[in-house]
């Protein structure tokens, strides 16, 4: 039977619920459900903690799980200190940046004056890891949320803390300083050296036709013989397009699918081309 961690609450929670979902899997009923049996794809769903999943994972206890790529860094062990779940793949939702902001007014407006300094966050191990990396000296003041009101109240000079649209850091007096320490969005992981079973295997494909189905729309065209040359390059689709004759003498129909995030460019563009008929489809669900 394949053990399945999923994020019980906050933000990862419903899309990770949803992704699972779509691909096949049943969900929860209630938000106060603590696992879930699913008996057609002999699967159970434990839903937890997303900053307790990856340690779950890691002592083999579940087999793979859902959370943040902070979070999975942050409750990584020590080198040495036993093992580690690793990121197997990410699943495109919950993007954030893990990132310092000051007070607007305050005198420290870049990294390097960080040194000396008190950073409040609630992912101490990833900002001592940043530091250490860096050489700069500075006192990690740990929180469990909320950090953007730490300066306000005088426990720390700056904040280490996830950032989406920026909003919180905004309604709270703070400025970004400095690149982002770290680039997060959820993710797929295992424990490391993990053997792969058929199950996870199948997860994965599963989970990956969410991802292309999402990412991915169909586009069907007509198009005159003697342009399909270069309609066809400016729709290769995946392994290239599908073209069939068209009952009308000297044209075709065009098939291939298309990022959405292009489609009306490349709509736009093959009409300006010639081609006719242009329609969009949205896929379902996907195996590639
Ligand atoms: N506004 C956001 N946008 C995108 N991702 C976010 C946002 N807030 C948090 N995350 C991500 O979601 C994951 C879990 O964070 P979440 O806020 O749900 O947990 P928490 O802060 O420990 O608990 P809580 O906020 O419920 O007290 C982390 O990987 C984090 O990067
Ligand atoms: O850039 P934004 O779009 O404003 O989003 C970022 C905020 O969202 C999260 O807060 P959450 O609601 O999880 O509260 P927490 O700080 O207590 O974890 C995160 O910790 C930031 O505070
Ligand atoms: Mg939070």
């Amino acid at each position: 039977m394949l053990r399945i961690a999923v994020p019980n609450k906050g933000v990862l929670s419903e899309p990770a619920a949803e992704m699972l979902a779509e691909s096949g899997y049943r969900q929860r009923r209630s938000t106060k459900d603590l696992a879930v049996f699913d008996p057609d794809n002999d699967t159970e769903f434990f839903y937890l903690r997303p900053r307790d999943i990856a340690v779950y994972v890691a002592a083999g206890t579940l087999d793979v799980g859902i959370t943040g790529r902070d979070m999975l860094l942050e409750t990584a062990p020590a080198d040495g200190e036993g093992a580690a779940a690793v990121e197997v793949m990410p699943l495109g939702f919950g993007r954030s940046s893990f990132r310092f902001a000051t007070p607007v007014e305050s005198d420290i407006q870049s990294v390097a004056q960080l040194a000396g300094r008190r950073i409040a966050t609630a992912y101490p191990v990833l900002l001592q890891r940043f530091l250490a990396d860096a050489g700069l000296d500075a006192a990690v003041v740990k929180l469990d949320g909320a950090v953007e009101t730490a300066c306000r109240l005088g426990v720390a000079d700056a904040v280490c803390d996830v950032v989406e649209t920026g909003t919180t850091l905004r309604a709270a007096g703070l400025h970004i300083i400095g690149e982002p320490v770290l680039a997060s969005e959820a993710v797929l992981v295992r424990r490391e050296g993990a053997e792969e079973i058929p199950a996870v295997a199948q997860l994965r494909r599963r989970l990956k036709g969410v991802l292309v189905a999402r990412q991915y729309v169909m586009l069907d065209y007509d198009c005159p013989n003697e342009l399909l040359e270069k309609a066809t390059a400016m729709t290769p689709g995946i392994e290239g397009p599908t073209v069939s004759p068209l009952q009308t003498p000297g044209w075709s129909a065009v098939r291939a699918m298309v990022a959405k995030a292009e489609t009306n460019r490349v709509m736009d563009e093959l009409w300006e081309l010639g081609a006719r008929a242009i329609l969009v489809t949205s896929i379902h669900a996907s195996r590639l």
